[in-house]
């Protein structure tokens, strides 16, 4: 029994299989979190949009049950003012396996950390995926927009994320710090009395499990390369280790051997030939606006993959049009890239695009194809008959701007 959570009357969970693949019944119960700010503008339309879809695939076949779980700002007015991520939101997420979420508010600076990595860790959802794929007519600030067609693993339970730091001249920052000189011998903390500390770890099994996602992702998919981003010159056991942990991998499970003398590898042909390769971050930054079309798989530590994620949903149209999930091995969240927006909240101005592509993601995870399909053709065919949100107009000619809401309905009249 939940507290606030209502179960729906009608629906059944999704199992999943003991080789992890999912058993979907034809009326799943799927939670969602409205989300803050920007969230109550775009989750409604996500799931009005979902279930035309969805009646339009399978004729009546097939249907959602939708079942409200709470996180963020409207956690704290139902459960009380500290509470931000219940408890049983994150066993409702376990439960029912597969679930997507508006984007939560979390303060810069103080007050509480991230619910959106909380809930990421807590679910143990290792893998932050997230497609980048440009619709033709998106308004793009590169010349070749088309050229930039990847798909972003960031690891997502490990690296800076931890959330383990120490305010600058706080006891415990003091502590640390004489325990780092008196104890390490680090001799190169500039300003001693008044660093704050923040510790990045990164394990060899969190690399390997993710690492290995992403190879199996470009093999089952068949792309050309992963790549793995990271900033090891400087890093070196984390982000350096990374690196070597992931080539390591390639050749031990996947068979990869060195191409041309290394490091680059490549997989045997019967697993798609796949190149294994790495580049610096800053390195990448700039490579994928000039040479985008050298990049497929990306696989890159947490807060790489933030950045990374942000830049690259920008060169095919910014993130109002940027979806993303969360994954374990069996239980996923879908997510929109962006945040909550605050000063659209309510104005039902924003893209919903982004949360209707991570609910498409959600959809074809179910092996739900035709209704995912369904909307990735409704997606193309309103950007170009350029019936856009104000993102894309200000940046577009002659276009019809919509709302959010009446983006949705259009996108629901271009399912044919
Ligand atoms: N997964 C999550 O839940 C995430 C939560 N956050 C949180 O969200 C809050 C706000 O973060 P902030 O840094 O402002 O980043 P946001 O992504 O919320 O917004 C930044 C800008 O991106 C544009 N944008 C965002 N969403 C849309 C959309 N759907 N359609 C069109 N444009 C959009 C807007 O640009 P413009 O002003 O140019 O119109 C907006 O001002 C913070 O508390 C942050 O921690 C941030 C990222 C992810
Ligand atoms: O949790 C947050 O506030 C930010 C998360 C974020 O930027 C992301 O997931 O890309
Ligand atoms: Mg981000």
């Amino acid at each position: 029994m939940y507290q606030n959570i209502v179960i729906p009357a009608e629906g059944d969970k999704i199992h999943v299989n003991d080789n992890f693949s999912l058993n979907v019944p034809d009326n799943p119960i799927i939670p969602f979190i409205e989300g803050d700010g920007i969230g109550i503008d775009i989750t409604p339309v996500m799931r009005k949009v979902v279930d035309s879809a969805i009646a339009k695939a399978y004729g009546g076949t097939r249907k959602i049950s939708w079942m409200e779980i709470y996180a963020g700002e409207k956690s704290t007015r139902l459960y009380g003012e500290h509470v931000w991520l219940p408890e049983e939101t994150l066993q409702a997420a376990r439960e029912y396996v597969v679930s997507i979420k508006g984007p939560l508010t979390t303060p810069v600076g103080g007050g509480i950390r991230s619910i959106n990595v909380a809930l990421r860790q807590q679910l143990d959802l290792y893998i932050c995926l997230r497609p980048v794929h440009y619709f033709k007519g998106v308004p793009s600030p590169v010349k070749n927009p088309e050229k930039t067609e990847m798909v972003i693993f960031r690891e997502n339970s490990e690296d800076i994320y931890a959330g383990i730091e120490w305010e600058a001249e706080s006891e415990s920052a003091k502590k640390i710090i004489n325990f780092l000189i008196k104890d390490m011998n680090v001799a190169n903390i500039r300003f001693p009395q008044t660093s704050g500390i923040g510790i990045k770890p990164v394990s060899r099994e969190g690399t390997e499990r993710f690492i290995r996602k992403a190879i199996q992702y470009a093999i089952d998919n068949k792309r050309r390369s992963v790549t793995l981003v990271h900033k090891g010159n400087i890093m070196k056991f984390t982000e350096g280790a990374f690196k070597n942990w992931g080539y390591g991998l390639a050749k031990k499970e996947f068979g990869a051997e060195l191409l041309d003398g290394g490091p680059w590898m490549k997989l045997p042909a019967d697993k798609g030939g796949v190149i294994i390769k790495d580049v610096i971050a800053d390195a990448f930054l700039q490579q994928i606006l000039l040479r985008p079309e050298e990049y497929d798989v990306v696989a890159t530590l947490n807060l790489n993959g933030d950045y990374i994620s942000d830049a690259l949903a920008a060169q095919v149209g910014g993130i109002g049009i940027a979806p993303g999930a969360n994954l374990s091995d069996s239980v996923a969240v879908f997510e929109a890239t962006h945040g909550t927006a605050p000063k659209y909240a309510g104005k039902d101005q924003v893209n919903p695009g982004s949360i209707i592509l991570s609910a498409e993601m959600m959809l074809r995870h179910m092996g739900w194809t035709e209704a995912a399909n369904l909307i990735i053709k409704a997606m193309e065919d309103t950007i170009q008959d350029k019936i856009v949100t104000y993102d894309f107009a200000r940046q577009m000619i002659g276009t019809q701007k919509v709302s959010c809401s009446a983006f949705g309905d259009a996108l629901i009249e271009h399912m044919v």
